[in-house]
């Protein structure tokens, strides 16, 4: 796997949250709707997150046979976005609301339908409102990545981001 992704030179370490869950504990939904995440978006991929040490979180979705991309294998732009929903999550040990400004992601392996994906994520640092991440995706059984992704988050703020689209919104 290749990529020409850098990291700025002057990046930074940020400071995991002290409000952010405890290593090993579960990190919560964004939004219930989230096609990601969601515990009310029952056509989502039900995402689950553990917060791990430092700047890293755990991930996991099952491939269900509707995330299908070719024969008995997954889409490649549902494992998109388990990394996209993956390394989002893990920015929230920042307490930072935050929106996806680049992500891309290296396909190594076709995972098959039944798989449990498994990601590994961490914040690689910060630049001002930008979040920087990467992560590796697994299958149950192999110490190989079946698909890398890096991604660039951006910081928001949530009333100006979702200004236009309040009505969708019952809660903030
Ligand atoms: C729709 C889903 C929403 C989900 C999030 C909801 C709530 C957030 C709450 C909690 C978050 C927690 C978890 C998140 C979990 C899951 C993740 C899913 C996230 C998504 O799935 S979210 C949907 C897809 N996402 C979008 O819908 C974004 C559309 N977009 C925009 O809304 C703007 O584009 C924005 C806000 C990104 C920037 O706009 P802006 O005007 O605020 O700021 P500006 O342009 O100045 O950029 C500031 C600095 O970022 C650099 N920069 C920007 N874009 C870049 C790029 N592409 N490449 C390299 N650098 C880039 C600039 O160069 C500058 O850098 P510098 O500081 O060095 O000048």
């Amino acid at each position: 796997m290749s990529s020409t992704w850098s990291l700025p030179a002057d990046i930074e370490i940020p400071v995991r949250h002290p409000m952010a869950p405890e290593p090993g504990a579960q990190m919560r939904e964004h939004w219930e709707k989230c096609f990601g995440c969601g515990s009310d978006q029952p056509t989502g991929l039900g995402m689950t997150f553990i917060a791990g040490e430092g700047l890293t979180v755990e991930a996991q979705f099952d491939v269900a046979h509707r995330y299908q991309g070719g024969p008995g294998v997954i889409h490649g732009g549902i494992l998109s976005t388990g990394f996209d929903e993956a390394m989002g999550t893990c920015c929230m040990l920042l307490a930072n609301s935050v929106v996806t400004a680049h992500l891309e992601v290296d396909y190594a392996r076709p995972i098959v339908l039944g798989s449990t994906l498994k990601f590994s994520c961490r914040i690689d640092g910060a630049v001002r409102r930008k979040v920087y991440s990467s992560a590796e995706a697994y299958v149950d059984g192999s110490n190989a990545p079946v698909a890398t992704a890096r991604a660039l988050f951006v910081q928001i703020d949530m009333d100006q981001h979702f200004k236009d689209t309040k009505q969708f919104i019952d809660h903030f």
